[in-house]
């Protein structure tokens, strides 16, 4: 025996009740069934307007009635065979006619108690079982209408009644037990020892079948609706939700008492008690999974199964130095608000037992205030107790999992994720039954926090990363067509998911929340787009609210590097090709550093040095496991390396110049390649990241471009007075090349002296062997005193930079091979 239960969606419509009767002709096959039924979609809904109205002296209820009315004639119209049809819609008329008089009545006497009310709102079910049973009868079906309310008797707190298990289960064995054909149950109703009807509340059909498979002793209860079962979370306000497929009772239980919509809690225990198992299922879909709850779940599970929140609270806290070592506190506490008949939804207090906090539902906390304020006013008057705090505009998050008790560290991935998001967790409470962890914050946050959470717990399965870009000149236009060749590989074999939330250049600036194409930029970035603007492309990216949220920079914009600090207070995290945020002030560099662990998040800037080689991991990772550098040496510029490795004194060295710009090496504006600046921030940045304190001033730098150029207003005026010296350049490369020896533009840093500078190599150097484009970093450190470690390959370049800028990305967004993070 199975106990299927249909839910209004199920039974909204002609098409989906044809769907209805499908699965149960279905089921007829293997099984023998009864089915509880729900009323047609939103009929319930209208019912309590329209006795609202009534009682309100409205006449609107009427029009209301007919159409309901209209509705179920209509169904009836299409699903019965025309023969029987009109037994049937008398019936029904009789069934609207009392609902009417009712209806009527409560109008004339505008008088509306909660047992008028059951009684109306149970015409729902006894419309759609009613019909159903006929359907089914005229396909041939054996099905009987059944009232739940000759089944299921209940107290008389109307509205919520109680059921009184024996008798009903008594009532349930005798009327259903020998049954031969499909009973179609009314879901919802029931009624009191003297017959006054009574319903269980909202979602009580789920209820109604729970107890009619005990009774029964089922082998299992299905609840049909319109989701492919139960959700990891609330599909509304987490897109990447993914279906449960196994979930224990307690765990059902945990998830719908915090507000997820996935089962009508008393349903649980008569199931639990006999073990019954309870499957989700789609109507709209019978062959998908769905979700089975069961005794076990889903053993050996280790993770977190579902989250689910109650979005708003308002939490309370009683502080103060009167309640410590007190016995008995709480108690006063808890029973004053029970007095006040408040619900506590969770509580949390300091071992200190200096405060204690709770969080109610909103339309609760004044009465809770209230109640405590009067209660404890000798305390609050005398100090002992200072003033109690409500915080409206709260929601709490519970994140819920069997496995949680015996996996250490989810708590501390729960807490790290929040962390690294910026979110702040104003309390936090955890049952002994490790079962459920809930955190409190800020309402704001709430949509972040979820998905925040989901992320972090369901990313074996899919994590967004959500990327605001700043800079889509050359290398930023690069970064996007990886973007495009690696999004699908980084889906499939990482389950990370880039999406480009925000887009700027220094004229204008594109968010969207659901991210945008990574090609076709920049030419319709002017399309519909604001005028660029920091702060305002931070607020608006800020506002979106997204977890996993970075900032690329692939400007050369001072103005960009010195918005770093506000990326960062606005808890993103920071990827940057950008030198100038580093290599300015000592003060400006150790700033970042601070406020990056401050607001817990990333700070990446591999390509600073050496484009993508690996050259800051390399010395920070070096650093970190004890060694000291003793000097630093190498060929820093791609440019420069290119130019040199390249000119031959055939081809004006003004040529050599343009084609290192064509090939993209040189910074936007070559000069700061060919005057030392750009290989002077990189040996700052590394002399930095070694542990060292330098300045820009305390460099030597050796300034290739002869002053006309230098004061040249554009880049090809620029190119032009730097031919005019082609044959000086030529003059110093034949004197080199009489010696044989080559030119080489060497940066380094030794016992607090650092110079860049261009010096003459001879055949037996090691920076000799270099071409193209090549940078070379060797190291000295007390662990690499005779061979220095290492660095070399080409240092510039689109391309190289770009895939840097992606390494740094995915080591933010903890893929495994980049990350150095246990997540
Ligand atoms: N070329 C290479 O091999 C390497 C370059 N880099 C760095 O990459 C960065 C970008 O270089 P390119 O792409 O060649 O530059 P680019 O001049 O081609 O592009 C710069 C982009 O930044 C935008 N921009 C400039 N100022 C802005 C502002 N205030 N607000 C918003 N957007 C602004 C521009 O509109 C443009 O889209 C530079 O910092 C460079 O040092 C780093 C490593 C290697
Ligand atoms: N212009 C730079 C690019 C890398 O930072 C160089 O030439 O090395
Ligand atoms: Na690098």
């Amino acid at each position: 025996m199975r106990i299927l239960k249909f839910g209004g969606s199920s039974v909204g419509s002609e098409e989906a009740i044809k769907q209805v009767i499908q699965i149960i002709s279905r089921k007829l096959e293997n099984d023998r069934i009864h089915v509880v039924v729900s009323a047609f979609g939103g009929v319930t809904h209208l019912l309590e307007e329209m006795v609202e109205e009534a009682y309100a002296g409205e006449e609107a209820y009427r029009t209301k009635l007919k159409e309901v009315e209209e509705r179920h004639i209509e169904v009836v119209r299409k699903l019965i065979k025309v023969k029987q049809q009109s037994h049937v819609l008398t019936q029904l008329k009789v069934l609207f006619n009392e609902l009417e008089d009712v209806l009527h009545g409560v109008s004339l006497t505008r008088e509306l108690t909660e047992r008028t009310r059951d009684f109306v709102l149970g015409f729902g079910e006894r419309f759609s079982a009613f019909i159903l049973s006929h359907a089914l009868q005229s396909e041939g079906i054996e099905a009987e209408y059944i009232d739940a309310r000759e089944l299921i008797t209940t107290d008389n707190r109307f509205g919520n009644a109680r059921v009184r298990t024996s008798d009903t289960y008594a009532a349930i064995q005798n009327k259903l037990g020998a049954l031969d054909s499909v009973a179609i149950i009314t879901g919802f109703i029931a009624s009191t020892e003297t017959g006054e009807t009574t319903t269980l509340g909202r979602g009580g059909s789920d209820y109604t079948a729970s107890l009619i498979a005990a009774a029964l002793k089922a082998e299992a209860i299905e609840i049909w609706t319109d989701v492919t079962g139960i959700m990891t979370a609330d599909p509304r306000k987490v897109s990447d939700h993914l279906p449960i497929k196994e979930l224990s009772y307690e765990e059902a239980m945990e998830l719908s008492h915090f507000g997820a919509n996935v089962i009508y809690p008393p349903t649980i225990h008569p199931a639990m008690a006999d073990s019954i198992p309870i499957y989700i299922k789609n109507t709209f879909e019978p062959d998908a999974a769905g979700t089975i709850i069961s005794k076990d779940g889903k053993k050996d599970s280790t993770n977190v199964q579902g989250i689910s929140s109650i979005d708003e609270v308002t939490l309370i806290t009683l502080e103060g130095s009167g309640m410590v070592g007190v016995s008995g506190f709480a108690a006063r506490i808890f029973s004053v608000l029970a007095d006040a008949g408040v619900n506590i939804i969770m509580i949390t207090q300091a071992s200190s037992e200096h405060t204690v906090c709770f969080a109610v539902l909103p339309h609760q906390a004044n009465r809770a205030m209230d109640a405590l304020n009067d209660n404890f006013s000798r305390e609050i008057a005398e100090g002992i107790i200072d003033e109690i705090i409500a915080e409206k505009d709260c929601s709490v998050v519970a994140v819920v999992g069997e496995g949680m008790k015996r996996t250490p560290g989810i708590s501390g991935r729960l807490f790290r994720s929040l962390g690294r998001n910026g979110i702040n967790v104003r309390a936090i409470a955890q049952g002994s039954s490790e079962r459920n962890i809930s955190v409190v914050v800020k309402e704001k946050d709430l949509s972040k926090t979820l998905n925040t959470i989901h992320d972090a717990f369901f990313l074996s399965k899919l994590k967004s990363v959500n990327l605001f870009l700043i800079g889509i000149g050359l290398i930023g236009s690069k970064l996007l067509e990886l973007f495009e060749k690696q999004t699908e590989l980084l889906f499939e074999k990482h389950n990370i998911k880039l999406k480009l939330c925000g887009i700027a250049n220094s004229r204008h600036f594109k968010i969207n929340a659901e991210g945008m194409p990574f090609t076709g930029w920049p030419d319709h970035l002017e399309e519909n787009a604001k005028p660029m603007s920091l702060d305002q492309f931070l607020k608006e990216a800020d506002q979106l609210n997204l977890p996993n949220s970075l900032f690329i920079d692939c400007t050369a914009s001072q103005e960009v590097s010195d918005f770093y600090p506000e990326v960062m207070k606005a808890n993103f995290s920071l990827v940057t090709a950008n030198k100038k945020a580093n290599s300015g002030s000592l003060k400006r560099y150790e700033e970042l550093q601070e406020l990056a662990l401050e607001h817990n998040v990333m700070y990446l800037y591999e390509t600073n040095v050496g484009a993508g080689l690996p050259v800051v991991k390399t010395l920070k990772e070096q650093v970190l496991a004890g060694d000291t550098i003793t000097k630093i040496e190498g060929v820093l510029s791609g440019t420069l390396s290119y130019i040199f490795n390249t000119y031959d004194g055939a081809t004006p060295f003004s040529e050599v110049v343009r084609t290192a710009l064509e090939k993209g090496y040189t910074e936007p504006d070559p000069r700061e390649d060919l005057n030392g600046r750009d290989v002077a921030r990189k040996l700052i940045i590394l002399a930095r990241e070694a542990g060292i304190e330098i300045e820009m001033d305390d460099l030597s730098v050796e300034n290739l471009v002869p002053e006309p150029a230098m004061q040249a207003n554009s880049i090809d005026q620029f190119f032009d007075e730097l031919a005019q010296f082609d044959d000086e350049f030529k003059k110093r490369y034949d004197q080199a090349a009489s010696r044989g020896n080559k030119l080489c533009y060497i940066a380094s840093y030794q016992d607090g002296k650092a110079n860049v500078g261009l010096q003459e190599i001879g055949g037996q150097h090691p920076f000799n062997g270099l071409s193209g484009s090549d940078n070379i970093f060797a190291f000295h450190t007390k662990h690499y005193q005779d061979t220095p470690l290492v660095v070399k390959g080409p240092g510039a370049g689109a391309e190289v930079t770009a895939s840097g800028i992606l390494a740094d990305i995915l080591r933010i967004s903890n893929v495994p091979a980049f990350s150095n993070e246990i997540v």
